[in-house]
């Protein structure tokens, strides 16, 4: 069956499979083990140097930033409390179950991470249960699902050509109904349901449960499994402030050079930059002309996060989660699960709103944050004690917060950017079937990592 997650049902591998299964295929004579540079250590670059390190791969890490993570991105915004936010990614699904057994794995702790939505829908509060889409919506969106699920191959690749609300609209789904799945699906896209494929969107709800892919959070952060990664690998393996500029590929070997001026080579070279970065480097010779199209042609999603620490958990509910028709559009308990009095709320935008939030100062983003609870809680002004921005579409080293597949893209430029090229292999989320996700993260750098081991 055509669905985007096709890769889980045909490899489920875990690293130690991966590893006996390469030692069967192996394309290299015995005892000859291949020099491997991996660009980034994000999630993808991180997964796969543990994978190479378990086979006892001489392998570099280069990172541009000074820390490690990539957009997993833990905050603390108070250091005597030690209570942290989460300025990237936040959610691990239940079904996310490459993340789950890494953490396992790793001794990494899972918190709930699960809300109770609330809405503030034009000018009305509305608590958890006291809101819903319409029985007609409900049932006609039921129906859209059953007929999904029984659509030919052929009709799913035209339904990427039709954008989510175009889809919804054309199938009877209209007023408020459309304007609540366009609040809640375009948190997921980081873009209005305008722009986001039909067939992406059907796909994830019909494999998806309820709360699906908001379920848990690393106790501690989830920068926790970065670091843990990398202790893993060895710290000394990765090597921070190192922006790689060129990948030069002759004959056998991979000259990759950094900004800073350094050299390195390597037999084998695991790129897992988003696109938005990856177009910038010099390559000699040069990306197909079909990877660097596909390079230009994929937009990312624009998500800005913004985090106010209060004095008191003035929201009372710790499972506390605000949809709003606002520009702020949506709040959650950031601090879930740490213990204190203080706590702190994060203001999520998408898309346009994004950019707006993004644009203002401090005082600003207060003025729009505090008139959105206002209706709810009065003035919030009087708790507030510290605040941290993150805007990831002005992020130096990824340009936006997760691809975002527009339509009829999915299944035309992910397979080329997919594709390797030379010695150089790919991984990321923006090529993975869990795309956006720190699963699909971490599938697609174990994945890279086997087709070097063979
Ligand atoms: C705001 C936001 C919310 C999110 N929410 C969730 C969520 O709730 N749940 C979830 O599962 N996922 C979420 N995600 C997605 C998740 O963060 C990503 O899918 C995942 O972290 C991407 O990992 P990656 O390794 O593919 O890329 P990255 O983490 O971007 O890693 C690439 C690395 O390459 C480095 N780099 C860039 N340029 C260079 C260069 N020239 N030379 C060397 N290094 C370079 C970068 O600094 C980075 O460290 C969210 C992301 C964002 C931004």
């Amino acid at each position: 069956m055509l669905t985007r997650r096709n890769f889980i049902e045909q490899a489920i591998i875990t690293p130690i499979q991966a590893v006996a299964a390469a030692k069967v295929f192996s394309l290299f004579p015995i005892n000859y083990k291949p020099k491997v540079i991996i660009i980034g250590a994000g999630l993808s670059g991180l997964a796969a140097g543990y994978l190479l390190s378990h086979k006892g791969i001489d392998l570099t890490v280069l990172e541009a930033r000074s820390r490690l993570g990539g957009r997993v991105y833990s905050q603390t915004i108070d250091e005597n409390e030690n209570l942290a936010v989460e300025l990237g990614a936040e959610w691990i699904g239940a079904s996310h179950q490459r993340v789950i057994s890494l953490c396992q794995e790793l001794g990494l702790e899972l918190h709930n991470n699960q809300f109770n939505t609330h809405l503030l829908y034009q000018g009305k509060y509305f608590r958890q249960n006291e809101w819903d889409f319409s029985d007609a919506c409900n049932n006609k969106l039921d129906n859209l699902l059953q007929a999904y699920s029984n659509l030919s191959e052929a009709n799913k690749m035209k339904l990427d050509k039709i954008d989510l609300w175009r889809y919804l609209v054309d199938n009877g789904i209209k007023d408020k109904d459309l304007d609540f799945i366009e609040l809640i699906k375009s948190t997921d896209f980081g873009e209005s349901i305008r722009f986001a494929s039909a067939f992406l969107a059907l796909d994830e709800y019909v494999e998806s449960q309820e709360t699906y892919h908001m379920d848990y959070k690393i106790k501690g952060g989830n920068s926790k499994l970065a670091k843990t990664l990398a202790e893993k690998i060895g710290r000394d393996k990765i090597l921070l402030n190192r922006q790689v500029v060129a990948i030069e590929q002759t004959g056998r070997s991979v000259i990759i050079t950094c900004a800073n001026g350094d050299k390195l080579a390597a037999d084998k070279v695991i790129c897992t930059l988003p696109t938005t970065v990856m177009k910038d480097i010099r390559w000699n010779p040069v990306l197909p002309a079909d990877k660097l199209e596909a390079i230009d042609a994929l937009q990312y999603s624009r998500i800005n996060k913004y985090a106010t620490l209060y004095n008191r958990r003035f929201w009372q509910d710790e499972s506390f989660d605000l949809i709003t028709d606002g520009p702020a559009h949506y709040f959650y308990h950031a601090t879930k699960n740490q213990v204190s009095t203080k706590g702190a709320l994060v203001s999520y935008t998408i898309g346009d709103k994004a950019d707006i939030f993004a644009r203002q100062s401090n005082a600003g983003r207060n003025a729009l944050v505090e008139s959105a609870l206002k209706p709810i809680f009065g003035d919030t002004e009087q708790y507030a004690l510290k605040q941290i921005n993150h805007y990831w579409g002005n992020d130096e080293f990824a340009r936006g917060s997760y691809a975002f597949y527009g339509k009829n893209q999915w299944f035309n430029i992910r397979p080329i950017l997919q594709r390797k090229f030379k010695h150089v292999h790919f991984a990321g989320e923006h090529i993975a079937d869990w795309q956006g996700y720190m699963e699909g993260a971490i599938e697609t750098g174990e994945a890279a990592a086997a087709a070097i081991l063979g």
